[in-house]
């Protein structure tokens, strides 16, 4: 079968945890970077982006859009979305709340930068005093490996990209929380995330003043 195919800037943004999500499932993928107003417009004039936005994933001969909606589509395809109903929905409330945090982060590169400093100021303690806890509280009143059930899944995967992603803008944050640290360590070991984590994966570094821009350029915002 073809390779799914993500259509995106050269960079995390939305697209970032469908790349965690593929990469953890052990599928590889190819990227087309949307660089120029004139390729995202022609997107667009195929009609290939339903409410006229990215990300596109083009996968299993469907263009799909809606982050969330690929997220769930890919966790369902890969066995990555629990055992049953009451596992999927939990999976899904704590990807939800990874995405929250993540959110905060992708959107604090497009704020004037002497905003910066107070915005992370402000995401670093949302994940110290909303997020963090109730992850250190499941892992340790779970008692298992993973967030839900004993099996790895896509609440795993984003919770790691989170941790990283946090730590990114303060590398201390996990003292206080012993379990998460294991956590990590654990998760981070997984054959799959372990190659993603490596130099030269698909992987896409923080955002950058030269991401804004091409992103501020090409949806002329
Ligand atoms: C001020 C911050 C703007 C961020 C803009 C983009 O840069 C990325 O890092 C995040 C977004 S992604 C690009 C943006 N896509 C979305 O907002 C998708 C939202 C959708 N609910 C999803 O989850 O996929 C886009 O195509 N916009 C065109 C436009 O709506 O006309």
């Amino acid at each position: 079968a073809a390779k799914p195919k993500l259509w995106y800037f050269p960079g995390r943004g939305r697209m970032e945890s469908i790349r965690w999500l593929l990469a953890a499932a052990g599928v590889e993928f190819e990227e087309e970077f949307l660089e120029t107003r004139e390729q995202y417009e022609k997107l667009q004039k195929d009609g290939r982006l339903l409410f006229g936005q990215v990300p596109l994933v083009e996968i299993d001969g469907m263009m799909l859009t809606q982050t969330r909606a690929i997220l769930s589509y890919l966790a369902a395809k890969y066995n990555l979305y629990g055992k049953d109903l009451k596992e999927t929905v939990r999976i899904n409330m704590y990807a939800d709340g990874t995405q929250d945090l993540m959110g905060m982060i992708m959107m604090a590169a497009f704020k004037p930068p002497e905003e910066k400093e107070e915005n992370i100021a402000l995401i670093v303690t949302k994940a110290k005093t909303r997020y963090f806890p109730v992850f250190e509280k499941i892992l340790k009143e779970h008692g298992e490996d993973f967030l839900v059930g004993n099996k790895f899944s896509w609440a795993d995967v984003q919770l790691l990209e989170a941790i990283l992603m946090v730590e990114e803008l303060n590398a201390s944050v996990l003292s206080d929380f012993p379990l998460l640290k294991a956590f990590k360590a654990r998760i981070s070991n997984i054959p799959t995330m372990k190659k993603f984590l490596q130099p030269g994966s698909q992987r896409k570094p923080p955002a950058d003043s030269h991401y804004v821009d091409l992103v501020r350029r090409v949806l002329q915002f």
